[in-house]
């Protein structure tokens, strides 16, 4: 565990953030993640608990362990409290502009001045986020990939402003928690990994959408013909319908063109509450595949 950091808060109990919460506390740190209400920190714990379980299962770890990460995890509505006692904050929360900048804002008067604040947006740019925040040089990019418990890779975006401190800090982490990492130099929006699976994903949504393809053959040509591990429709599924619409909104309008354009299809199944593997149905009807979410 790195020497500086402790204790490390993590904001949005989500898929992601209760995924990011648990690789913390299995990396040795002392872990408070926080949300809105009690309801959906239940959730989120409920999500860890099932994870650990699966990784007990399958051999990947040993009881001890998983003993040990559940007890490093605890949770509050009090963000101001939780934030004032933290060494390293992770964002998770709803890839929404106006409601991570309030974050920041607030993040920025509560914690530590020395204290690195980092985001796991899906794409926005990080300076953007960090408008709000007294001193933008702590703020930085900390991509983590769906389910964060089993993949390894996490994209570290650097800022306009981020400083060579924050990125040690962030490294240091990060190494503590058995991760691998690329680094983005540059600010962009969907930074490496989105720009490459957004224009993927969205084309194979509009294959389905257009009734060229079923989402099973879409996908066997991904996994067979390409060798991915999980085809494009799964992938969306996997990462929620209601994230990647907003994902690919975004970067629709960022960048123009039609190579990030959602099809109809992607709100239409966000309207019928269809959001994929995390409400029980999206492309695919009962969730994609075993993985927990
Ligand atoms: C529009 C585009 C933008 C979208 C929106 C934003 C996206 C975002 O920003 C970026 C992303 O992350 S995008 C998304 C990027 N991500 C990808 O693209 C993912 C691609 N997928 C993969 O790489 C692989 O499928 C995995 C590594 C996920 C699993 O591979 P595997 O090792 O071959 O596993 P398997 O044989 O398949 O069976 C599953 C086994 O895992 C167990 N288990 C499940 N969930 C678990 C959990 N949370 N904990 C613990 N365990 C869990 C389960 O119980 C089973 O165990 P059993 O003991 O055998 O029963
Ligand atoms: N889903 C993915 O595959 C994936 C992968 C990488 C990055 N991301 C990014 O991670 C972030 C979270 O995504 P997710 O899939 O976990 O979403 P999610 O909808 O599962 O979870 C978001 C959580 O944030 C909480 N929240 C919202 N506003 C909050 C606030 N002001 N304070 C505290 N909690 C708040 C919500 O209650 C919810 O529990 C987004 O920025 C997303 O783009 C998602």
């Amino acid at each position: 565990m790195s020497a500086e950091i402790r204790e490390v808060l993590v904001v949005g109990a989500g898929l992601m953030g209760s995924g990011i919460a648990q690789v913390a506390a299995q990396g040795g740190f002392q872990v408070t993640l926080v949300d809105t209400g009690e309801e959906v920190l239940a959730r989120g714990l409920a999500r860890i608990e099932d994870s650990l379980t699966r990784l007990v299962r399958s051999g990947r770890l040993g009881e001890v362990a998983a003993a040990d990460a559940r007890a490093r995890i605890g949770t509050t509505t009090d963000l101001v409290e939780a934030a004032r006692g933290a060494d390293l904050v992770i964002e998770a929360i709803v890839e929404d502009l106006d409601a991570k900048q309030a974050l920041f804002a607030k993040l920025g008067d509560s914690c530590r001045p020395d204290v690195v604040l980092a985001t796991n947006t899906s794409q926005f740019q990080i300076s953007r986020i960090a408008e709000p925040c007294e001193r933008p040089e702590r703020v930085i990019g900390v991509h983590f990939s769906n389910p964060p418990p089993l993949m390894t890779l996490v994209e570290v975006i650097l800022g306009d402003h981020t400083s060579e401190a924050a990125l040690e800090v962030t490294r240091e982490f990060l190494a503590a928690c058995d991760r691998e990492i690329v680094l983005c130099r540059k600010d962009v929006p969907g930074f490496i990994s989105n720009r490459l699976s957004t224009a993927l994903c969205m084309e194979a949504a509009r294959l389905v959408d257009e009734g060229i393809a079923t989402p099973e053959d879409v996908d066997k040509v991904a996994r067979l013909m390409y060798g991915h591990k999980m085809g494009p429709i799964a992938t969306l599924d996997l990462a929620g319908l209601d994230t990647a619409l907003r994902v690919s909104t975004a970067l629709s309008e960022h960048y123009g063109g039609d190579r990030f354009t959602p099809p109809p299809i992607l709100a239409q199944l966000v309207e019928q509450s269809r959001y994929g593997n995390k409400s029980g149905a999206g492309f695919y009807e009962n969730g994609s595949s075993q993985l927990a979410v």
